[in-house]
């Protein structure tokens, strides 16, 4: 219906070709860094060929489609992915290959809560019997499962749940319950029209005695005509910001009865005559949520803002906009040092938050065999760790997304940028496994536990808080003195707000009163802590890989860029801690300015060392090519209003309108 509109070689491609060759490190080897290895560069590409070669993998550019395609198209690749294509490879959970499929899957997908979170509860929560009965049904999506632990009126504070598991002795059944319309289920993924099971979380009832949150194992829909069952109210929520895909769910119970054995009874038991048996801590229970904020935040958040980063520096490097030298030829908008300080800082912060995370990672591993043996006392370091980890990443890249969204300028609010879709995915990752607030007070309150302890009695991660204050020596740039000045912020964060936490106790003040009145301090002091161990762990990387000279320089930059720039936006806490002076302040301003203009020839080389696909992007603005105009015009082309070329209905309203305006353009009609 549209003529095409060609430029021979267009000036943007020419662009990003001078760009390339103008980096000044091998790209491929900075490729290998990334993903730990050559060898698992090549396997992330096979497992991404082997997903993108796939034609039912194919499908619109998802900006032209209407939620309900979207969300069929998504369950027809996802299904097709957990069921042929995954087994059919030879890849399976746990595997070296499973570790990079959150690269190679579609756009957009569904039944991930089913693979990451019910999935992993049987196995957490479940004897040996259950995971026996359900992993295998589970795996092969012969049932499929949503994690139901929010309901409408409840979903930081479980304490505060209402669904009801009352266990009935006659019949040696759960009768699960919703009271009230604010106890409903509500929000869980793959639940509202996918799963046809629930891993429910409820209050456990025995005659009259209410044993706290348990994990039921409770079907929602016939397996043979997929309705709800009796006593089941269930259905999408309805359209959310984002996840379109995604049917978030509602589900009402009344009287739903579950067999007694499907209660997950690793760690705690109902006898058939009613005795409760404890078998483990009760934090067992929130397990299943340490283990999704340990591990998710990378395909979650850090690599969403890495292809935000690539969507930007890659047009940023195209768009010519305005002189820098009165009567020369117009710039790139990455040449102006403002452009540089929106987008070279969030490389940074890719690279801080992607490094930081995998040294928890091991340590969540490392407790999990420990937890094996039956020795789970890390567990309050790991918890307050992956909660304020989670909370810093899942902002910091928000904040990211949104920045490099805006660094494009009126394209950048285009669907067909990428990059309204990526900040939609992003933004609920503040929210969505655990509200980042209630995060990070989870982690001050194990701070302030140990600022009253000796550093003996304390993790080697957490003693500094209460060890003397340490000396910068030289320049506040080195990144030695970048962990020093962090640690020391964090101590004095800490023991400031658990001296005021003391002092406010001892005159009387109830606790949970002292609590709230100190809880602005108290989410900084968590929001440091968890900046100096996300500093720390990007230092022990760039010190420790092995790579070439030039990779090094580069990963050493950003390293002091990621510290200086949080500084540089954040001095006020510095000066008032006192661990900065004025001094300190401006050359760490000086610095990042310098950091900016060394880092600008290698911006769009570092971003292709991500090497994310067009295809994964679906980004008219990021594609590899540089070809933006173009692009844009192609997909404008696609929009679903442009199917005809006059619109019927738009027509239908205005056409007496134009008439009018007709006839008194061609003088039939006067204008009054
Ligand atoms: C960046 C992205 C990161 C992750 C992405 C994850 C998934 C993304 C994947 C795909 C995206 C698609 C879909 C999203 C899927 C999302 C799934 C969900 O959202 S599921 C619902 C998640 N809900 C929550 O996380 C609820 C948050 N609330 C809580 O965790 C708790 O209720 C609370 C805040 C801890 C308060 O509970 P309570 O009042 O009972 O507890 P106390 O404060 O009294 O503490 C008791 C005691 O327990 C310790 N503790 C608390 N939590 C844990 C834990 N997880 N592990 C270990 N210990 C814990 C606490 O510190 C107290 O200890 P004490 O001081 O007494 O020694
Ligand atoms: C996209 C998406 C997917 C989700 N998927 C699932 C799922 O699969 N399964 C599931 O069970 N749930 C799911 N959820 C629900 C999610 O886990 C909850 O929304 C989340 O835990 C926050 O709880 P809430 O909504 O009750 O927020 P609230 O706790 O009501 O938060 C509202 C405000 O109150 C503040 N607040 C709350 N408590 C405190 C406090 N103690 N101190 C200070 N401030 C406080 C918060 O900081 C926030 O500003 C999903 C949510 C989203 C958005």
């Amino acid at each position: 219906m549209f003529s095409t509109v060609k430029d021979d070689m267009s000036i943007e491609s020419t662009l990003i070709s001078k760009e390339r060759k103008n980096a000044k490190f091998p790209v491929e080897e900075l490729t290998n860094v990334w993903d730990g290895g050559k060898e698992e560069t090549e396997l992330r590409r096979k497992i991404v060929k082997l997903f993108e070669d796939d034609p039912v993998l194919k499908s619109p550019p998802i900006c032209t489609m209407t939620r309900e395609e979207r969300f069929t198209k998504a369950t027809r690749k996802s299904a097709y992915i957990y069921r042929n294509l995954i087994p059919n490879n030879g890849l399976h959970p746990g595997s070296r290959e499973f570790e990079h499929f959150s690269r190679a899957m579609p756009i957009e997908n569904n039944l991930l809560v089913h693979m990451i979170a019910f999935i992993p509860c049987i196995k957490s929560f479940g004897s040996q019997e259950q995971v026996a009965k359900w992993l295998p049904l589970a795996l092969n999506l012969n049932i499929i499962g949503a994690y139901a632990q929010t309901e409408l009126g409840h979903g930081s504070f479980l304490r505060g749940i209402e669904t009801e598991a009352t266990f009935d002795k006659k019949t040696q059944e759960f009768v699960i319950n919703c009271p009230k319309v604010s106890s409903m289920k509500w929000w869980p993924g793959d639940m509202g029209l996918n799963a046809n099971h629930a891993l429910v979380m409820a209050n456990l009832i025995i005659d009259g005695k209410e044993y706290g949150m348990h994990a039921f194992i409770v079907q929602i829909r016939d397996l043979s005509t997929h309705m709800p069952l009796p006593g089941v109210t269930v259905g999408d929520i309805g359209s959310k910001m984002g996840f379109e895909a995604i049917d978030n769910g509602f589900l009402y119970m009344k009287n739903v009865r579950i067999p007694r054995e499907n209660l997950l009874n690793k760690n705690s038991e109902v006898k058939p005559d009613g005795t409760y048996v404890k078998k483990a801590s009760d934090r067992l229970m929130y397990g299943s949520m340490v283990n999704l904020r340990v591990n998710l935040p990378k395909s979650q958040a850090i690599d969403v803002l890495a292809k935000a980063c690539t969507i930007a520096i890659r047009y940023s490097a195209v768009r010519r906009q305005g002189l820098l030298n009165p009567g020369g030829a117009e710039v790139a908008v990455l040449d102006y040092t403002l452009q540089q300080h929106k987008l070279i800082p969030q490389l940074a912060t890719v690279y801080a938050t992607k490094f930081a995370g995998e040294g928890i990672i091991k340590k969540h591993q490392a407790f999990l065999q420990n937890m094996a043996k039956g020795n789970i006392s890390d567990l309050a370091e790991i918890h307050a760790l992956s909660a304020s980890f989670k909370a810093s990443v899942s902002e910091q890249c928000t904040e990211g997304v949104e920045v490099c969204r805006r660094a494009c300028g009126g394209h950048g609010y285009s669907q067909a940028s990428g990059l309204p879709f990526l900040l939609c995915k992003i933004t609920p990752s503040c929210t969505y496994e655990g509200e980042n607030t209630v995060l990070y007070l989870q982690t001050a309150r194990y701070l302030v536990k140990c600022a009253s302890k000796q550093a003996a009695d304390l993790p080697e991660s957490i003693a500094f808080l209460v060890q003397p204050i340490q000396d910068m020596k030289g320049s506040i740039t080195s990144l030695d003195n970048l962990i020093i000045c962090f640690k020391n912020s964090a101590a004095l964060c800490v023991q400031g707000v658990s001296k005021k936490v003391n002092e406010m106790s001892n005159k009387g003040l109830a606790m949970h009163e002292v609590w709230n009145k100190s809880s602005v301090q108290l989410v900084k002091s968590a929001k440091m802590y968890v900046m100096q161990y996300i500093i720390g762990a990007f230092v022990s990387f760039v010190t420790e890989v092995k790579c070439s000279e030039p990779i090094k320089e580069i990963l050493q930059d950003l390293c002091c860029l990621y510290g200086l720039h949080y500084i540089n936006t954040h001095s006020g806490e510095f000066l008032k801690l006192g661990v900065l002076s004025a001094h300190h302040c401006t050359l760490a301003e000086e610095t990042e300015i310098q950091l900016l203009e060394k880092l600008r020839p290698n911006a769009v080389g570092i971003v292709d060392a991500f090497d994310f696909t067009d295809s994964s992007m679906e980004s008219c603005l990021g594609a590899y090519d540089g070809n933006v105009y173009e692009r844009l015009f192609d997909m404008a082309k696609l929009s679903p209003l442009n199917k005809e070329k006059v619109h019927q209905e738009s027509y239908r309203h205005l056409r007496p309108f134009l008439l009018e305006g007709r006839d008194i353009l061609e003088g039939v009609k006067s204008k009054n």
